[in-house]
Parts: structure tokens; C-alpha cells; sequence
């Protein structure tokens, strides 16, 4: 990256052309703006509202994009790729920036001074293979090609900084790790460090990453991709590329999330890629949203409870609750219900015969009625059976006061009539209640022979219905019956107050159980879902899915899918990916790094609490002297991490630390960087420049304690320091000598 560049200057002055000619644009734009207000003023007068119309689109059209203009000046591109399409003898420069800049008039391509990278073309810089590289336009047409030259630039209020070529056609590279750590701008941008928020990566998007991003729109991408990969960062990225190329409504987006925190940690990285305003929920509130309920949840217990591992039986009964509610099983259940639910109500219909036998409805009519749209949700089908009725009655009634009142019946006999309707509408729908969510759930676990499709699993049902009940009872509910009653709340009312959506983004996917998708589906209006996770991260995996097949081959079986799988590590140095393969759940594949920093993460032992809390303190100091901003320190439970924080407090203050210590709790909102003290749990999703890993004698050899050991080793980027007290994790003994450095 040096200013002395050979053609440093050529660059620069064609920046200087590039920003004189944006500034040219906007002038004219400014001046369009005019002549196109004074035209609206004239369409007005003259009553044409189509011209008018069109005057005032374009004038705020023109509008937005000064301010894009505007806003992109003082960096306006931050790549170029050469390129020669097949069949053309020319090589054409493409710039690749965060927005498009086009003079007024488009003829053709060269008066598109930079490219959106959300355009066709940026595909050819983000992904060219042995200077080869084809882009997809409309998915329709396809244009190939040689790329002679990418180059990366670093703009900062106009000037430009520097200059990073990557010589494609020299560069053909065998492996794509070591193109990947022969990236300067990537490596120099991972240096730079954590941040509060997650950032954007329009800059240096990894090709692996932009196949990912463009994506079609209508199927269910399925994204496995270890830590640190970028999975979330793309998740939203593609949500940016969908509504600039496939014109979608931003109010029919949406991203679920794990918790609130994380959301907080990503809010900010959706306005700077233009997709602010975009829905963001954590799947409690969904739920919640979807039953119009205030739903008190109870304490989720199983995670600690597991953790402790004491009580077996009660955990393996909290198992089966997860298991059997989260599954598509449990749908049957739910439906075995209602088929039990109409056939009751059936035996309430008996054959209506009024006004001496001029109005009569069959049971067998009523029932055919009520059986007429299985799909309608039940309740509504019921409000339907009475309308309907309710409607043969009175019409009768009415059309007999009509002819009364021009002499053609009986005096009296409308009244009469009215009367005898009256006292039969009023009876005959007196236990025709309609069932209420919450009653009805309850009545699902009261009652047995529901469960009769379920009865062969290894399930303990009666243990199962009794928990529920007496949760119920206690008027909560628990984490794994939002998703059951966001489905009953679909058979019983529907969903007309349940916005649909274009496209649905869930990151952290391997938390979520196979009902929750699909109560998901029915959110959707076209199958078209970007599903990001790391199943090695499952530490919810006794209550969530443990393979993608489950969404691929069930959930979304009649859907078009599609699944990618992300290996390359963007956030870890080489030195910590090292370490957080070597307990990476069996089975998994191992992480790629792609990039180092020659220093290996450091290990201690502590003797007691107290020796413990002051090795924290000097090795905070340690990192904040190496200039880490963020630093989390992972506490395996979370009553365990509120009580570290506090013993943190005053021996920080007495070392003379400044930074204010947060603690990350169950109940936060939301994130603030600087030094947090938080439970491994809370920790996924996260990333610090430096983790102090507490006490990592705690995490034993079995699954789940090896996900939550991975998850909190691979929170860090840039510095590790793992504690331990008594004997060291059987997980990491074997790889004291080679991957750790002792400590300072
Ligand atoms: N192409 C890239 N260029 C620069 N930084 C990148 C790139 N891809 C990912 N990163 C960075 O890597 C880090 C990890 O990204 P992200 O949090 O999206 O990964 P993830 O796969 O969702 O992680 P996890 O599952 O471990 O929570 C972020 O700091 C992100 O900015």
C-alpha cells in the first residue's frame, strides 16, 4: 500500500475528475429539480395529473440521489476491476462503490462513473478466479470475461490514501486460503479491531461471501458457516442487495434474532448499507405478536439446569418437553385436537325446522357447512355456521314483514315469526363459544388422546402433560409453547392481523426448533428465507434442530433450497482459530483462518477466587496497553458472571482502570462495548478484540460443554487469555504446548 505507487497519481487525478464531475451532477440535478417544479406548477394548473405526477416523482428521485451523491463524495469508490468481456477487444474500467453515480443521460456504460456494489458487474471484483470472472444480469444473461487487473483503494475526505493491487492474471493462486491471506485490504481491515456494532463489508466482501449475497430471491438459502465467518454480516448484507435489485417493499422484510442485545449489536450496520428501517425481532416477541398476548414467560431454567447435570430425570423430562414441542410431531397433536373439537361440536348440531317447516336446515346442511373450508381457521368457520343461520332465520322473518307491510301475509303472522326466531337464535347457538387459545392449549395437555400419534415416541406423556399443566396454571408459559400456540392461534382465528413477508432473514438459526420454522413459513408470502447458523454453536441443542436436513427435507420440503456452507474464519486471528478448532464439536469441519498476528493466546492458573480476579485485572491491563477497545470476559453461568462483575469492580478501580465495567445480563437490551462481563450464552453473536476466558476448568468433555467452550474461545479477534482453576478442560489439555504462549 505505497504512496509511491507508479501510477499514484493517475488515481488521484482521476479521483479529482470523478468528484469534479459528481459535484457537476448535482448541479444539475439542483437545476432539474427547478425545471421540474416549474412544470408540476404547470401540470397543476392544466389538471394533467399524469405529467404532474411524473414531475413530482422524478423531482424526489432526483432529490435522493444528490443526497446519495452528496454523501459518497469524499469516498466515492472503493474498487475498480478491469475487464474484457468475451468477444471485445477492450478492457473497460468498472469503479465499485457504496452507491451508484451516473451522469443524467445513461447511452452507456461509461457514463455510469461508479457502480453500485449491489450492481451485476461488482461481482467481477468481488469474485474473479485466474483473471476469469462472469456476471449475471436479470439471471438471465450471462457475460463472461477477462479480468486483467483489481485494485483496492482507501479514499478519506477525497484523498486518496492509498493503492492495492491484486494482479489477477499474475496471481493464480492454487489455494484459496493463501488468496485469501494475500488480501492486504481484508487483512488490514480485520486488524483494525472490534467495534460496538457490527460494521458493514461492501469493501472487501470475500467471493465465498458474494455468491451468498446474490442469492435468488425466492428459495430458502440455508447458510452453515463457522464462527467468525460472517454469516450474519452477509445475512444482512443480501437484505441490502434484495431491495436495490429486486425492488422489494422494506416493510415486507424482516430479521429474526436471538436476543435483544444482539439486535442492539447489529442495528446500526442496516441504515449504513441502506436497509434501515428494515423489522428486526427476537422470536419471543414474535410469538407474542402472532397470539395478541401478553404472555408471561416462565424463568427458562434448562440450559443451567443441564449444565449442573445433577438432577437427571428432570433434566431428561425437560429434554422431552423441548423435543416433543419443537417438533413437526407436535403438529399432529394440535390437530388431533381439533379434529376432536369438531367432532364434539358436531354432536351439538341437531336439524332446525321454523315457522311450521318453512325454514329447516339438516345437521347433515350445518355440518357440510362447517366442513365446507377445512382450511379456515376453526373459529371463523364456526362464526360462518352462525351467520349462515342466522341468516336463513331472520331473511325469513324479513321477507314476511315485507309482504305484511303491503298487505300480502297475515296480520301478526311477522311478528309472530320474529318471535319464535328470537327465542330459537337466542338458544341455539348458547354452547357454540368460540374456543379461546389459551383454554383450548390448556385442554390439549387435560386430554389424554390427543397425544395418541405421539404415544409410540420414547416420550413420558403423562410427565410431560403434568408440567405443562401446572406451568399453565401458574398462568405462564415456557419458551417451547410460544411456537405450539402461535401455530393453535392459526387453526383457531388465522392470522389477518399477522403481516406477511417478502423475505425473511434468521440469523442464529440453530437456536430455533423445527415448529418455530414453520410457524416461520406461514409468515412468508413467497418461501423466500435466508437462514444463517452454526450448528457446532447449538448450545440450545436439547430444545433445537441438530441437522439442516430438518429444515431442508421437512420444514421446507416443497420449497426450492439451497445450502452454502462458509468455512473461512474472518474474525479470528490464525493464532485463536487454532484454538477453538481443537474443541470444536467431533464431526465438525475445522475453521480457515485468514490472517494472523504472531501472538498466541495465553493460559494461567489460578490458585484461588481472589488470585484469579487479580490475574483479570493485569491481564486487562495487558490488552487495553495493546490498544483492545472491546473486551469481553466469558463466564460460564450467568449468576456466575454477575457475581465476577461485582468482585471485578473495586479491585479495577483500585488498579486504576477507567473504563467502566458492563455487565451483560438476561435482561439487557442493549450493547455497549468497552469491558463486559457476560455468560457464555449471552456471549454468541458477539465479537471483542480481546476475551479472558474465566475458569475454563468448568467446561467437561461432553457436547453441549464443548459448543459453549467453541462459542466463548471464538468470541475473540485479536487476543485470548484462557483462566482456569484446579485441573484444565480435558478439551484443551492436549494443546497447552502448541497453541498457547505463557502468559505475560
Ligand atoms: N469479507 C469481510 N471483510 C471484512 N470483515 C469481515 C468479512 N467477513 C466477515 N468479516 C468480519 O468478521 C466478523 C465476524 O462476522 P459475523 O459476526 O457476521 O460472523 P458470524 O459468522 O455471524 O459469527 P458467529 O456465528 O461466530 O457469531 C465481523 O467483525 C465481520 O465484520
Amino acid at each position: 500500500m505505497s504512496e509511491q505507487h507508479q501510477v499514484f497519481s493517475a488515481e488521484q487525478q482521476h479521483l479529482t475528475d470523478t468528484i469534479a464531475e459528481m459535484k457537476q451532477i448535482v448541479a444539475e440535478l439542483h437545476s432539474d429539480i427547478d425545471v421540474r417544479r416549474q412544470r408540476l406548477h404547470k401540470s397543476l394548473q392544466h389538471k394533467d395529473e399524469v405529467s404532474a405526477y411524473v414531475h413530482n416523482m422524478m423531482r424526489s428521485d432526483h432529490s435522493s440521489r444528490i443526497h446519495e451523491i452528496e454523501a459518497a463524495i469524499p469516498s466515492p469508490y472503493f474498487g475498480r476491476v478491469d475487464f474484457r468481456e468475451d468477444g471485445t477487444e477492450e478492457f473497460v474500467s468498472f469503479y465499485i462503490g457504496r452507491c451508484k453515480v451516473a451522469r443524467l443521460e445513461i447511452q452507456n456504460d461509461s457514463d455510469i462513473l461508479v457502480f453500485d456494489w449491489r450492481d451485476p458487474v461488482a461481482t467481477v471484483f468481488y469474485e474473479c478466479y485466474g483473471g476469469r470472472a462472469s456476471y449475471e444480469v436479470l439471471g438471465r444473461y450471462q457475460y463472461s470475461g477477462d479480468v486483467s487487473m483489481k485494485r483496492q483503494y482507501k479514499i478519506e475526505d477525497c484523498i486518496l490514501k492509498s493503492i492495492v493491487d491484486n494482479f489477477v492474471l499474475d496471481q493464480i493462486l492454487a489455494r484459496r486460503q493463501e488468496a485469501l491471506l494475500g488480501d492486504p485490504m481484508l487483512a488490514d481491515r480485520l486488524q483494525q479491531g472490534a467495534t460496538d456494532k457490527l460494521r458493514d463489508i461492501v469493501t472487501s466482501i470475500q467471493a465465498e461471501q458474494n455468491k451468498i449475497i446474490r442469492e435468488p430471491l425466492n428459495q430458502v438459502t440455508v447458510i452453515q458457516g463457522v464462527a467468525g465467518s460472517g454469516k450474519s454480516t452477509i445475512g444482512l448484507h443480501r437484505l441490502s442487495y434484495l431491495l436495490y435489485n429486486e425492488k422489494l417493499n422494506r416493510h415486507k422484510l424482516i430479521v429474526i434474532a436471538p436476543n435483544r442485545i444482539f439486535l442492539d449489536y447489529i442495528s446500526e450496520l442496516l441504515p449504513e448499507i441502506d436497509a434501515g428501517d428494515i423489522r428486526q425481532m427476537v422470536w419471543d416477541d414474535l410469538a407474542a405478536a402472532i397470539t395478541r398476548r401478553e404472555l408471561k414467560l416462565a424463568e427458562a431454567q434448562q440450559l443451567e439446569l443441564i449444565l449442573a447435570g445433577k438432577d437427571k430425570a428432570g433434566i431428561g423430562l425437560l429434554e422431552d418437553i423441548s423435543q416433543l414441542k419443537g417438533s413437526l410431531d407436535f403438529l399432529q397433536v394440535l390437530y388431533a385436537y381439533l379434529e376432536q373439537k369438531v367432532q364434539k361440536f358436531c354432536l351439538k348440531l341437531s336439524d332446525i325446522s321454523l315457522f311450521d317447516g318453512q325454514v329447516a336446515i339438516t345437521a347433515r346442511e350445518q355440518l357440510d357447512k362447517f366442513m365446507e373450508d377445512r382450511n379456515m381457521p376453526y373459529n371463523e368457520r364456526l362464526r360462518t355456521l352462525i351467520r349462515y343461520i342466522t341468516f336463513r332465520v331472520t331473511n325469513h322473518v324479513e321477507v314476511l314483514e315485507a309482504l305484511q307491510a303491503k298487505g300480502k301475509a297475515a296480520a301478526g303472522q311477522a311478528k309472530r315469526c320474529r318471535q319464535e326466531a328470537d327465542g330459537f337464535l337466542k338458544k341455539y347457538f348458547k354452547r357454540w363459544g368460540a374456543l379461546d387459545l389459551l383454554e383450548a392449549y390448556r385442554e390439549i395437555f387435560a386430554a389424554k388422546a390427543v397425544f395418541k400419534s405421539v404415544r409410540d415416541k420414547r416420550y413420558d406423556l403423562d410427565a410431560i402433560r403434568r408440567h405443562t399443566l401446572a406451568v399453565l396454571d401458574a398462568r405462564q408459559v415456557e419458551r417451547e409453547d410460544l411456537a405450539p400456540l402461535a401455530y393453535l392461534s392459526y387453526l383457531l382465528d388465522g392470522w389477518a392481523h399477522v403481516p406477511r413477508y417478502e423475505h425473511i432473514v434468521v440469523d442464529e438459526a440453530q437456536d430455533l426448533n423445527a415448529l418455530e420454522f414453520a410457524v416461520l413459513k406461514k409468515l412468508s408470502d413467497n418461501g423466500s428465507f435466508t437462514i444463517m447458523g452454526d450448528l457446532s454453536q447449538g448450545i440450545h441443542s436439547y430444545r433445537s434442530i441438530s441437522s439442516w436436513n430438518v429444515l431442508l427435507k421437512e420444514v421446507f420440503a416443497d420449497a426450492r433450497t439451497v445450502y452454502r456452507e462458509i468455512l473461512h474464519s474472518y474474525r479470528s486471528a490464525r493464532e485463536i482459530v487454532d484454538v477453538f478448532n481443537c474443541v470444536m464439536p467431533q464431526g465438525s469441519t475445522r475453521a480457515i483462518p485468514v490472517y494472523e498476528i504472531g501472538r498466541k493466546p495465553t493460559l494461567e492458573k489460578m490458585s484461588s477466587q481472589a488470585d484469579g480476579i487479580c490475574r483479570v485485572i493485569s491481564k486487562l491491563a495487558v490488552f487495553l496497553a495493546q490498544g483492545a477497545k472491546s473486551i469481553g470476559i466469558i463466564v460460564k453461568h450467568e449468576e456466575a458472571a454477575a457475581d465476577l462483575h461485582e468482585r471485578l469492580l473495586p479491585a479495577a478501580v483500585e488498579a486504576g482502570i477507567v473504563q467502566p465495567f458492563h455487565l451483560v445480563s438476561g435482561q439487557a437490551a442493549s450493547y455497549r462495548g468497552g469491558i463486559s462481563v457476560l455468560p457464555v450464552s449471552l456471549a454468541k453473536g458477539l465479537e471483542f478484540d480481546s476475551v479472558i476466558l474465566w475458569n475454563a476448568a468448568e467446561y467437561t468433555a461432553d457436547p453441549l460443554n464443548r459448543r459453549l467452550l467453541y462459542v466463548a474461545l471464538s468470541r475473540a479477534m485479536h487476543g485470548l487469555h484462557v483462566l482456569y482453576r484446579g485441573t484444565l478442560t480435558l478439551l484443551l489439555q492436549r494443546y497447552v504446548n502448541t497453541c498457547f504462549a505463557t502468559a505475560d
